[in-house]
């Protein structure tokens, strides 16, 4: 059916598979995919893996929305106010936007996993490399043209710096709903170590899907309360025009093959 609520395999009960998580049948290319588990003792040491260099100015920041599928926090990526560089990187990339991923429970939401560790919640920083192109959505195209710093969230203390991105939610409840939301500094949500981390060259986990991401998963989780996360699951996928209002939980990516990747370790 083209519906997205799809019969569940158990019958009667109905299941609602966002049109997104639909995974396509055919991607190009296609051996490079996003999310993975990190298998850790498969994850090679490279000595010559640079500390990641993050330079956020938070004036930068401009509106927050929500898409659909998660909420965004962006930047003005005009200039090169907010920048990442180092780590595994050869250019300076540019931040435009960060997001998250989360469950419906504690239990599971992160994308990426570590030996198969889920965590309930995931943070990725968007960079696109300013050094090589002029757009975010030239570079997303080109096999260098994205960086992502992946940050896994556990429940635990409250997250003072993430508290005004909370208190903004409830007036972005529903798909395309946007409003103002500016000074805030995304270096608060990265973990005191930035120096451990893996990296592989993998995909966006949402379409386009294209394999331009050189991802960079930080190994140091951060804290965030229970009640902050409940905020993000009383966000909505649906518009506010639409019939049926369906709780944004659960978008995150199915896990992809690694195809005989090698994930690459700053640390021992
Ligand atoms: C040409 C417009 C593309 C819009 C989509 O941009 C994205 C999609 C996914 C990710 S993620 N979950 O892999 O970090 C980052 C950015
Ligand atoms: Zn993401």
């Amino acid at each position: 059916s083209d519906s997205p609520a799809v019969e569940g395999s158990w019958g009667r009960a109905r299941t609602f598979l966002h049109p997104m998580w639909q995974e396509p049948l055919a991607i190009p290319g296609g051996d490079r995919q996003s999310p993975i588990d990190i298998v850790v003792r498969k994850s090679v040491y490279d000595s010559e893996l640079k500390p990641l260099v993050t330079d956020y100015d938070p004036q930068t920041c401009q509106q927050i929305w929500n898409n659909g599928y998660s909420f965004l926090v962006e930047y003005d990526d005009t200039t090169d106010k907010s920048t990442v560089k180092g780590g595994p990187l050869q250019d300076k990339y540019r931040l435009c936007q960060f997001h998250f991923h989360w469950g419906e429970s504690n239990a599971w939401g992160s994308e990426h996993t570590v030996d198969r560790k889920l965590f309930p919640a995931e943070l990725h920083l968007v960079h696109w490399n300013s050094d090589k192109y002029s757009l975010f959505e030239e570079a997303v195209m080109e096999e260098n043209g994205l960086a992502v710093i992946g940050v896994f969230l556990k429940v635990g203390k409250r997250h003072e710096g993430l508290q005004k991105l909370v208190d903004a939610l409830p007036a972005i409840r529903h798909k395309n709903s946007v409003v103002e939301f500016n000074r805030f500094d995304p270096a608060c949500l990265l973990p005191s170590n930035t120096d451990d981390y893996w990296t592989y060259h993998g995909s966006l986990t949402t379409p386009p899907l294209t394999e331009s991401v050189t991802w960079m998963v930080m190994k140091q989780h951060i804290e965030v309360s229970h009640d902050q996360l409940a905020v993000f699951r009383s966000l909505l996928f649906t518009s506010a025009d639409e019939e049926v209002q369906k709780g944004m939980v659960n978008n995150f990516r199915v896990q992809q093959s690694q195809c005989g990747r090698t994930v690459r370790s700053s640390f021992s």
